[in-house]
């Protein structure tokens, strides 16, 4: 019997667990209890949440005590993101959410195999490393974020390769909003196609 292929994952290291407002994309606005979990090898230069990269600096949690704080909230919308969610597998997280009833939605740069069970894959796609043909073939939602104008078209070559019903969103990368949310909102006038994502949490100061 090879164990490592049946062995099950029953615990994962999460940074930060909380109930807050969908900031971006689609979901944007509705309740969601979010599990960000440690680990990521991704190395985007802005991102927001570094403290997240080191996995090692995240307590190991059982899946099933994961749950269990999530089902205490009254919201069954549950959004797993990190650090890279996808450098762990999911299976049996999103199993035991889906079997509490939760709603399970994914927050990806799709640079790794995917795993989980899924209601929402959002794909935000980095340069530092790309996103797989499964991940973007399986995407709900594209999102990019802008952080120069040479963006738009590295934006347009990912939404070449996702289905004819993946959402489309650019984003401004947030340090960079204000200068760039204006050639945003004139890219979206132009290609209707896409719609704009803003970090609303950051406006309303929600975690
Ligand atoms: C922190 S990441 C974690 C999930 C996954 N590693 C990813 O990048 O999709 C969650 C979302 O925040 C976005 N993000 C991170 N830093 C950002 C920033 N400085 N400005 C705007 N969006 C940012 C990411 O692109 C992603 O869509
Ligand atoms: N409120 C809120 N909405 C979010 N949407 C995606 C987030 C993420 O970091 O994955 C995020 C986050 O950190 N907070
Ligand atoms: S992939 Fe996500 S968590 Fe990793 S560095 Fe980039 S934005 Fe941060
Ligand atoms: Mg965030």
């Amino acid at each position: 019997m090879d164990f490592a292929q049946t062995s099950v994952i029953t615990t994962l290291p999460v940074m930060e667990a909380f109930y807050t407002i969908q900031g971006e994309g689609f979901h944007q606005g509705r309740a969601a209890y979010f599990i960000r979990l440690g680990g990521c090898n991704v190395g985007c230069f802005w991102c927001d949440v570094k403290e997240s990269w080191d996995a090692d600096k995240h307590p190991k949690i059982a899946i099933d005590e994961i749950v269990e704080t999530a089902s205490k909230e009254p919201g069954r919308l549950a959004v797993i993101t990190g650090g890279e969610p996808l450098m762990h597998n999911l299976d049996e997280l999103t199993y035991r959410l889906q079997s509490e009833g939760f709603e399970t939605n994914i927050e990806t740069s799709g640079s790794f195999p995917l795993s989980g069970h899924w209601n929402w894959i959002c794909v935000s796609p980095k340069k530092f490393r790309p996103p797989t043909d499964e991940a973007l073939a399986n995407a709900n939602e594209l999102k990019v974020i802008i952080y120069n104008k040479n963006d738009f078209a590295w934006a347009e070559k990912h939404a070449a390769n996702v289905s004819a019903e993946c959402k489309l969103y650019l984003q401004p990368e947030w340090e960079r909003a204000p200068i760039m949310t204006p050639p945003i909102i004139d890219y979206i006038k132009e290609n209707p196609r896409w719609e704009l994502s803003l970090q609303i949490h950051k406006y309303i100061n929600v975690p």
